[in-house]
């Protein structure tokens, strides 16, 4: 069972040598072959090169990609798509003049969205979000982590959890679970912030180990939120239970959020929309891979991460979607990718590296998708006829994914 792709204008993202992720200067490179093929065995890349050395056998499938390119599909590192209902009644409350922060403190936002959970069986859950998961694989996601916290009790945040974990079972792509219980304050314990963070690790914690729900551990460290104190808590509490860092930090206010997260050894640091120097400096030479979500703040009207500042300054970047029902409704990483274009002055390569390979370091799954790469899994965009790759990014709004493939299967 083989299948051959052959007359492919241009090969993205072909990584012979393995790499974790890419920083700095390299983040500019985009390794490409013109003309090639690619040969698909048993759900993995079995071979690439050049049209010239293309292999003679029979194949069970040959695909002509005849003027389209293949790319590896997209490593989302950062959503929330298991959530109940939406929130665009606040969408209005927010063109009509007030903040996201105002809404909040109203009771809306995160609280809302707890408050439709809650009331919302574990089996209507599922059937919502995986039609949200259903079309982001279409857009070219191949690989995606998904967040609970929109639970805020133990039996929520559980059920949360059991819903990521069916949808790891029954759909193709590769899935992480990152337990977020420390996403807000719920009401009852407006008052009682530490109980609650005793309840979750006392409570959640142990239930999360023994029915192995999640691989990471995330908090909002944010001004209202969590403090940086909050977070070295859950952090340390987490890592006894085999939960790695990777959280949100610097969405509104920097208060020492990177610096915990790099402390701990954090897989990602999340948001950045505001950073210091300092916190820049932080992050060099690290394993903490950075990243960004810039339909974030197109859709809530903050600033961008500092995309040039911190590639210049040499670091890596990771872009992802951060789809969830309040600050970004849309899983889209073809806008991602052409927003950080377009507003974080990225080029085209350093966009496409940043939501593949190193979206992919940033969920611990680079060993298996985010470049064309020999034994990798065949998670593959085919596009449309382009011109070049750059038309990916230019065109936003524009889908150029003609075809997805999942372990070498059209989707
Ligand atoms: N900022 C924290 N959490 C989400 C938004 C949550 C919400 O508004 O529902 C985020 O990453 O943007
Ligand atoms: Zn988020």
């Amino acid at each position: 069972m083989a299948t051959l792709f052959k007359n492919i204008k241009e090969l993205i993202q072909v990584r012979k040598e393995s790499i974790s992720f890419v920083s700095g200067k390299d983040m500019n490179q985009l390794p490409t072959i013109k003309n090639a093929f690619l040969v698909v065995e048993n759900g993995l890349i079995a071979d690439y090169g050049a049209m010239n050395d293309c292999p003679k056998n029979d194949f069970s499938e040959v695909i002509d990609a005849t003027g389209k390119m293949i790319l590896p599909t997209w490593c989302d590192s950062h959503t929330h798509i298991v959530y109940a209902g939406n929130r665009e009644g606040e969408f209005i409350d927010r063109i009509k003049g007030l903040t996201y922060e105002e809404i909040a403190n109203r009771g809306g936002g995160i609280l809302n969205s707890a408050k439709k959970l809650q009331e919302t069986s574990e089996e209507n859950l599922y059937e919502q979000s995986k039609v949200r998961l259903e079309e982001v694989m279409q857009l070219g996601t191949g690989a995606v982590e998904i967040k609970s916290g929109y639970g805020l009790t133990v039996d929520a945040e559980l059920k949360m959890l059991r819903v990521i974990k069916r949808l790891k079972e029954n759909y193709p792509i590769e899935i992480k679970a990152t337990f977020l219980g420390a996403h807000a304050i719920p009401e009852a314990y407006k008052e009682l912030k530490n109980d609650y963070l005793q309840l979750l690790i006392n409570e959640a914690l142990p239930k999360i180990k023994n029915e192995n729900l999640a691989e990471y551990i995330d908090i909002f460290c944010e001004t209202g939120y969590f403090s940086v104190e909050d977070t070295q808590l859950m952090l340390e509490a987490g890592k006894q239970y085999g939960l790695i860092p990777k959280i949100h930090v610097n969405q509104f206010t920097t208060i020492g959020g990177v610096q915990v997260g790099v402390k701990h050894h954090a897989l990602s640091v999340d948001h950045l929309e505001e950073m210091s120097d300092e916190d820049i400096n932080t992050l060099k030479n690290t394993k903490t891979m950075p990243v960004a979500l810039p339909s974030c703040s197109y859709f809530l009207s903050i600033p961008y991460a500092p995309a040039r500042k911190m590639i210049d300054a040499g670091l890596p970047l990771a872009l992802a979607t951060d789809y969830n029902p309040g600050s970004t409704p849309s899983g889209n990483m073809n806008f991602v990718v052409s927003t950080a274009c377009i507003k974080m002055k990225m080029t085209p390569e350093e966009a496409i590296n940043a939501a593949t390979i190193n979206g992919a370091y940033a969920m611990g799954l680079e060993n298996k998708v985010g470049s064309i790469s020999k034994g990798k899994r065949a998670n593959l965009m085919l596009t449309k006829p382009i011109n070049s790759y750059g038309v990916i990014p230019y065109s936003f709004g524009t889908n150029q994914i003609e075809s997805v493939f999942i372990n070498g299967v059209k989707i």
